[in-house]
């Protein structure tokens, strides 16, 4: 769906500017641009479209054809307007550029790296790469990067494994990028050529990786503005000191200022994603990128439907990504994936690759009947292949080394693949002739030593009191996990009845309404986002403060990547588990799966000082949990009444008082109003604050006591509105910090002087579940 908008073109006329009419024979060339919604509109609005795009200044007339009349456009456009539209491409992830704003020379980009960024200085990166590193104040590069950079700039094939939050995707992306920089294109008026392809599991992911990516190269814009900087604070000294302010004519005034040409980018890079329009992604592949991320199913989609994209992937290619390599096997685009890197084998081994895996399956088969894409059909453009996770297995790694072998190489492997992920990234044709560099980095359990790890035991109907608990003694940004999405539709209202600033993320959410959640989740700090393991891989979430694993995840790897989310760049992170009796047979076979063989024990209780608040949040929830109840019944009531009006209408039919079927509506007052009782109880709940055992509300205004002091700092550290009651007193402390709560409870366990509080074991066993208060 198309908006069109027609527009005089005199609207916008400049005097300085020259008009040109550009003719289009179909709507599909004309240059549309994405049409934002407004955020409050919601996801039903507009009949759920998910994308609109609009096209501004088109004359459309109409030619005579054989078939009747056929419309025809002109696009009025000054001569600026085609880099306008430009930037707006650039905004919108559309960098490829037109053919015609390549001759302009690029600016050369000069930085001292010795003397600035004296750490990174011996890799010798791109000065454009390096001036992005100093404007993002990355001084230093990450362990993996230093490793990975200088062996990828070798040409080596790599694979690289480190931990959650340590710069895996510049450890790939800057060598590329160097690369592409450094072989700019002969002719610029020809037009890009794929020469990077990037594999994310996700689609959040694919997207986050591009812009990544594309931050590496946002050096132009900042270099021209602190040259119009310079030159504006220049020109004003020289004038000063000429001792005369010059003034504006009037012509001058009326001009609109010129702006400054932005040279196109010397790397374009677009990222591919379903949920998006398809239609929109092949025009910028049809003007051409440099760099592409991608998520497979779309990829797939599109190359199935492009032989030319197809053909440089086959041709061109010289480098190929997997991000998240092991995630990207149970995304269930697994077929997309084994097809599209078979347009990368070379030929003898494409020809070797679908004999040597025998087919366990009926997928598998399909798979090879489905082999039909012709291979890379020689290596003149050599292809560097780099794998990265933070979590792939030490067998994995040293079959992936075993297998590859030199072009040619005659001898038949003998590794059979052990797992469905041995199976792909075997059949990645690495070119290194003694396989692919492997660096693994990662810490012997996969989780960074800044994260805090804590668990609560309980019955699985506590869970929810539990989570409002923590969010409630803890602000801060919360991630929690979920096992299914029903879990995330029965969680969500019942927390935003209970005042919690929270977002869904799901694969059953439009893309639009995920990107949306995601941000409005990173942009507020005490805010809850709930997910499945869609958000579990590579997000790059600044400040999540908690994650919450709602149910026990079903592998080590899901465990270490959930986790990863937090705890990032060196930062600090809490994880806590939810661990319901029936879970606790999952969690031993987790943490035994650690390569250190881990036990339950390894993971310590959550200190929960006064288990009597918890009862307090049990009758929050419960009648939380009511008011939904009562909440759907009277919407669904709503829409029953008004689908019956409307039938009612179309056929003619009166609808007496009487009529059995109109009893929802009947009911509906009195639903209406139990349901306004309810919210006025649970209003006035919420309007309390939570009093540890021992602490009267008398104490709390009295003078210059301890509990006023603590009321006040915990206003002021958290950001929540007023309604929102997040005290609780008596528990000591402004904004209390769960980690460091955990660290303290171990202190005193280790001491052997547990303070009485401290013991919810044997006050109250959490397996027992939380009273009725
Ligand atoms: N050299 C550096 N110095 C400081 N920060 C860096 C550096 N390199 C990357 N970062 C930042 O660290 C954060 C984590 O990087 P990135 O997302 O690449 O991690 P990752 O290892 O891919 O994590 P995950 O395994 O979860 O996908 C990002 O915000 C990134 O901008």
């Amino acid at each position: 769906m198309v908006d069109l908008k027609k527009r005089k073109a005199s609207s916008r006329s400049l005097p300085s500017k020259k008009k040109i009419k550009v003719s289009h024979a179909n709507s599909s060339t004309l240059p549309w641009k994405k049409s934002s919604r407004p955020l409050e509109a919601g996801i039903d609005a507009d009949d759920g479209i998910l994308e609109l795009e609009e096209v501004e200044g088109v004359e459309v007339f109409y030619e005579e054809g054989k078939g009747g009349r056929i419309a025809r456009f002109n696009v009025i456009e000054n001569e600026n307007d085609s880099q306008d539209e430009d930037e707006d491409m650039r905004d919108d992830n559309e960098d490829a550029q037109s053919a015609d704003d390549e001759d302009e020379p690029v600016e050369q980009v000069k930085f001292d790296s010795e003397k600035l960024l004296p750490l990174w200085h011996s890799m010798e990166l791109h000065p454009q790469l390096y001036k992005s590193l100093h404007q993002r104040k990355f001084l230093e590069p990450t362990p993996i990067q230093e490793k990975c950079i200088p062996l990828a700039l070798n040409g080596r094939d790599v694979v690289g494994i480190a931990q959650t939050g340590s710069g895996k995707t510049l450890a790939y992306g800057l060598p590329i990028l160097h690369r592409l920089l450094q072989d700019a294109r002969p002719n610029k008026k020809s037009k890009r050529s794929l020469r990077a392809l990037i594999l994310a599991p996700t689609r959040e992911l694919a997207l986050q990786v591009s812009t990544h990516m594309k931050e590496s190269l946002d050096v132009l814009e900042s270099h021209i503005k602190q040259e119009e900087d310079e030159n504006a604070s220049n020109a004003a000294v020289n004038r000063k000191a000429k001792g005369k302010k010059k003034e504006k004519s009037e012509k001058e005034k009326n001009e609109p200022s010129i702006p400054i040409k932005k040279p196109p980018p010397a790397v374009s890079i677009a990222a591919i994603v379903g949920g998006m329009s398809a239609q929109k992604q092949r025009r910028i592949l049809d003007r051409g990128v440099d760099v592409l991320v991608a998520t497979p199913g779309r990829l797939w989609d599109i190359i199935q439907e492009d032989d030319k994209l197809a053909t440089e992937i086959r041709d061109n290619l010289r480098f190929l990504v997997l991000d998240e390599a092991d995630r990207m096997i149970e995304t269930g685009h697994f077929k997309e994936l084994d097809n599209i890197l078979r347009l990368t084998l070379r030929i003898d081994n494409a020809e070797r690759i679908p004999n040597d895996i025998e087919s366990t399956s009926d997928e598998e088969g399909e798979q090879a009947e489905d082999r039909e894409a012709p291979s890379r059909s020689d290596s003149e453009t050599h292809l560097q292949t780099f794998v990265f996770s933070a979590t792939l297995s030490k067998e994995l790694q040293r079959n992936v080394k075993k297998r590859s072998r030199p072009k040619g190489g005659g001898k038949k492997p003998n590794h059979q693949p052990a797992t469905t992920l041995d199976d792909l990234l075997l059949k990645l044709d690495f070119r290194d002739l003694n396989g692919p560099e492997v660096i693994d980095l990662s810490p012997e359990d996969g989780l960074v030593d800044t994260l805090v790890e804590s668990k609560v035991e309980c019955l699985v109907t506590d869970k929810d009191i539990y989570l409002y608990y923590f969010l409630l003694r803890y602000p801060g940004r919360t991630l929690v996990f979920l096992s299914a999405i029903d879990g995330i539709r029965r969680l969500l209202p019942l927390l935003e009845i209970l005042n919690q600033k929270v977002y869904p993320i799901h694969s059953q959410l439009e893309m639009r309404q995920r990107l949306k959640n995601l941000d409005r989740f990173k942009s507020a700090p005490d805010s809850v986002l709930l997910a499945t393991d869609i958000a579990a891989r590579g997000l790059d979430i600044q400040g999540v403060d908690h994650v919450v694993h709602y149910q026990v995840p079903r592998s080590a790897d899901v465990y270490i990547h959930r986790n990863g989310r937090t705890a990032r760049a060196g930062g600090k992170g809490f994880s806590l588990l939810l661990v319901a009796p029936d879970e606790r047979k999952t969690l031993a076979g987790v943490l035994g799966s650690f390569a250190s063989g881990r036990d339950a024990k390894s993971i310590p209780l959550f200190p929960i000082p006064d288990t009597k608040l918890l009862d307090k949040l049990k009758a929050r929830v419960k009648l939380a949990k009511e008011i939904e109840g009562v909440g759907h019944k009277v919407r669904k009531a709503n829409h029953e009444d008004k689908w019956m009006k409307e039938a009612a209408d179309v056929l003619g039919v009166d609808l007496s008082d009487d009529d059995d079927d109109r009893k929802p509506a009947k009911k509906k007052p009195k639903q209406d109003a139990k349901l306004a009782s309810m919210k006025a109880e649970l209003k006035q709940m919420l309007s309390q604050p939570l009093l540890a055992r021992g602490v009267s509300v008398r104490y709390i205004t009295g003078g210059s006591n301890p509990l006023a002091e603590e009321l006040l700092k915990q206003r002021s550290s958290t950001t929540s509105s007023e309604d929102i009651s997040p005290v609780m007193l008596g528990l000591g402390g402004g904004k209390a910090d769960a980690g460091e709560d955990v660290a303290e409870a171990l202190r005193n366990k280790s001491k052997g002087r547990r303070k009485s509080e401290m013991k919810p074991k044997t006050e109250k066993s959490e397996w027992n579940g939380i009273g009725s208060s």
